[in-house]
């Protein structure tokens, strides 16, 4: 076994080396270790707990929740308590929240904990321990374009040059933003694409930032995040809109299933070439397509690759509206304006009654299939696709 993974370890190690995309790259890194690797000590943990007991605001009981299950996770392990009644609501909500941790490490919990806890203590002014990046300016993303107008924030990704691909340091960016989003005075969050594309998916270069502990434990860390990433969206309170300006890949386009709606314009297509690649859905896809267009037609996505046009999309239910591209923009933003205006309490309230009848069964959706691509990213299959691909042998 330890001759195998070495061998793994040696190729991704020779590829990284002679690939034109090698980035080692210390600022995502450091990004990275700030997000899930490095760990929070005991002491932060405790001075976290006594940083909730002097929040001015109350963060209300999504946040309690979460707090609590971190709490737990973090102290105990996974949920290990009987499922209390339906009708004890109380300590069913608490079961719910520890339990849709499923089996996150104590040491990632911990982290999480202290994190969300430094988010509201840096939102509502009472500490001076802000972490970086947290309260972030609207300029200071390098991937996106972030604004907020009309009621409405925007988070665009910004790296035209490379098809708007997904780097390690963009996906804890989108994290912040959403996050952000969630907290900020906009009534609907819209995520959109500059230039040609919406998003060519996960940056396959992404596959050559090994760090020091090898391969395994860039998949180990990879996992995590993309459970993060899958969470944020699960767990976004507002009403979120794809307004997906041109072509979109793999995982921006598995995650659509967790947006409430999506417009195209009539240039996008939808592809998610996992078997191509020796990978498997992500973004809870494997549950929200085969529900969303019956399992016959979620398959030929899935599992042979097939690329949707826009019409295609929207005749299966995963697109909403498919817009002319002469008149995208203008008429997707003035229909966005008008629901904006709509009252925002009663849309967060509204989609939390939607959303929560799921909420449970799609966190742990995102934890199997974040657990089986760990083990696919270091099969042949995968590794030889990627290489090939940063080698400009192939292109889908
Ligand atoms: C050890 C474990 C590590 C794991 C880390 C993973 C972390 C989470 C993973 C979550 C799971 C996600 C899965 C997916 O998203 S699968 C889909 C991945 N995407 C792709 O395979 C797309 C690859 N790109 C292409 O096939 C083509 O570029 C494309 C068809 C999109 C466009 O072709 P076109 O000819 O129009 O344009 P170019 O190829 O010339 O593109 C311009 C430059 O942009 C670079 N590019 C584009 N897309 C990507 C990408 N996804 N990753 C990296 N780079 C990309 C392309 O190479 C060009 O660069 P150059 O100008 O330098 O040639």
């Amino acid at each position: 076994m330890a001759g195998v993974a070495g061998r793994l370890a040696r190729r991704w190690c020779r590829s990284a080396v002679r690939s034109p995309l090698q980035v080692i790259s210390f600022p995502s890194l450091q990004l990275h270790l700030s997000g899930t690797a490095m760990r929070a000590s005991q002491e932060d943990f405790e001075s976290a707990m006594n940083q909730v007991k002097l929040l001015k605001k109350d963060p209300g009981n999504e946040v309690k929740l979460r707090l609590y299950a971190l709490y737990k996770q973090a102290t105990e392990g996974p949920c290990n308590m009987p499922k209390p009644g339906v009708f004890d609501f109380i300590n069913k909500a608490k079961w719910d929240a520890w339990n849709a941790l499923g089996s996150l490490p104590k040491e990632t919990a911990r982290q999480n904990y202290v994190d969300l806890v430094s988010s509201l203590t840096s939102s509502s002014e009472s500490s001076t321990q802000v972490k970086p990046g947290a309260d972030r300016g609207q300029q200071e993303y390098e991937n996106l374009v972030v604004t907020s107008e009309d009621g409405i924030t925007k988070i665009m990704f910004n790296r035209p040059t490379r098809k708007n691909a997904i780097s390690t340091q963009m996906y804890q960016e989108i994290m912040l933003a959403l996050k952000a989003a969630s907290k900020d005075d906009s009534t609907i969050t819209v995520v959109t694409g500059n230039g040609d594309y919406y998003c060519s998916g996960n940056d396959l270069a992404n596959f050559t930032d090994i760090p020091p502990g090898g391969v395994e434990e860039k998949a180990k860390q990879s996992a995590i995040m993309l459970r993060d990433f899958v969470g944020t969206f699960i767990d976004f309170p507002k009403p979120l809109v794809a307004v997906v300006n041109g072509p979109a890949v793999g995982i921006s386009v598995t995650i659509l299933g967790l947006f409430d709606a999506v417009y195209a314009s009539d240039r996008a297509t939808f592809h998610t070439p996992f078997s191509h690649l020796g990978l498997s859905p992500e973004g809870c896809a494997s549950y929200t397509f085969p529900k969303i267009m019956g399992p016959a037609k979620a398959t030929e996505m899935l599992i042979f690759g097939k690329k949707l046009t826009a019409g295609e999309a929207c005749a299966q239910g995963l697109v909403t509206e498919v817009f002319p591209d002469s008149t995208f923009q203008k008429e997707v933003w003035t229909r966005l304006k008008a629901y904006s205006k709509l009252p925002p309490n009663s849309m967060r309230i509204s989609k939390q009654v939607i959303r929560n009848m799921e909420k449970e069964k799609l966190h742990a959706v995102n934890a199997e299939e974040s657990s089986v691509l760990q083990e696919r990213w270091l099969s042949d299959e995968c590794i030889n696709a990627t290489m090939n691909f940063l080698s400009k042998k192939a292109k889908l």
